[in-house]
């Protein structure tokens, strides 16, 4: 079985669809799903989710509101929640602080994409002491040595980033994501999700034929949900969107 990884904005287009959307993701059988915390520089991030976190910037989504909503939603969850942030909001809240916070709220692992591994001494300890597993990410241009560092300092899964670039669907796999599985599955026994660029049930399917032990999808989401006419029509959206992809990597 591969886990499917889901992640969308929160905030977008507003909280309220963003806890009812966390509960269908849920429902529609997501192992893990990331939740993005908006940023104002989201340099790691494509067009797609860039509109939705200026979206939900503007509609005042922080922090504070976005694990207020969490510690409502994740007592109904069934599958753990990896928050997705920018070290920015980290450094604002302290490292300390910011990891007791979201861990009263019942998050289970945190993702900082910007944050490079020589950078993640401080945030792991302070994960570590609040029980929270940080989730580290590999490249395909990421050096076999430096994968290997990342991969053993990697908690929860690992993190590999499919494609050189942003965020956003693409129509092809990268070839190329067949033998960095295999490079990474060398040196570790920890699982190992794929990310960056998968929209379609096919595109799962292959990755997960690769050897993946997981599949992540954003941009695909984000869109659907943050671009339809309204929330109501973008949840049903997701719903169907994510139950296509859950069938094809049974
Ligand atoms: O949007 P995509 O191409 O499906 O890729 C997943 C990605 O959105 C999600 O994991 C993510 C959102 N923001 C990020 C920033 C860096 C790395 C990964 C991410």
């Amino acid at each position: 079985m591969t886990a499917f990884i889901p992640f969308i904005t929160a905030g977008d287009p507003d909280l309220a669809t963003t806890s009812k959307a966390l509960r269908i993701l849920d429902s529609c059988g997501s192992d893990v799903i990331e939740l993005g915390v908006p940023y104002s520089d989201p340099l790691a991030d494509g067009p797609v989710i860039q509109a939705a976190a200026s979206r939900a910037l503007k509609k005042g989504t922080k922090l504070g509101s976005v694990l207020a909503m969490l510690t409502e939603v994740i007592p109904e969850l069934s599958c753990p929640i990896v928050l997705f942030t920018y070290y920015n909001p980290i450094l604002k809240n302290g490292v300390r602080n910011f990891m007791a916070k979201i861990k009263q709220a019942g998050v289970h692992g945190l993702v900082v994409p910007d944050l490079p591994l020589e950078e993640t001494t401080l945030l792991r300890s302070e994960a570590t002491m609040h029980n929270i597993e940080l989730v580290l990410l590999t490249t395909p241009t990421t050096p076999t040595e430096r994968m290997k560092e990342i991969t053993k300092a990697s908690e929860g899964f690992v993190y590999l980033v499919s494609a050189v670039g942003v965020t956003g669907a693409r129509s092809n796999v990268n070839l190329r994501v067949e033998h960095l599985l295999k490079e990474i599955k060398q040196v570790t026994d920890k699982p190992v999700a794929v990310g960056f660029g998968i929209s379609t049930p096919e595109h799962a399917k292959q990755i997960a034929g690769w050897g993946a032990d997981g599949v992540i999808i954003g941009s695909a989401i984000v869109r659907q949900l943050g671009e339809a006419a309204s929330p109501e029509e973008g949840l049903r959206r997701i719903e169907e969107y994510a139950k296509s992809i859950k069938a094809a990597i049974p």
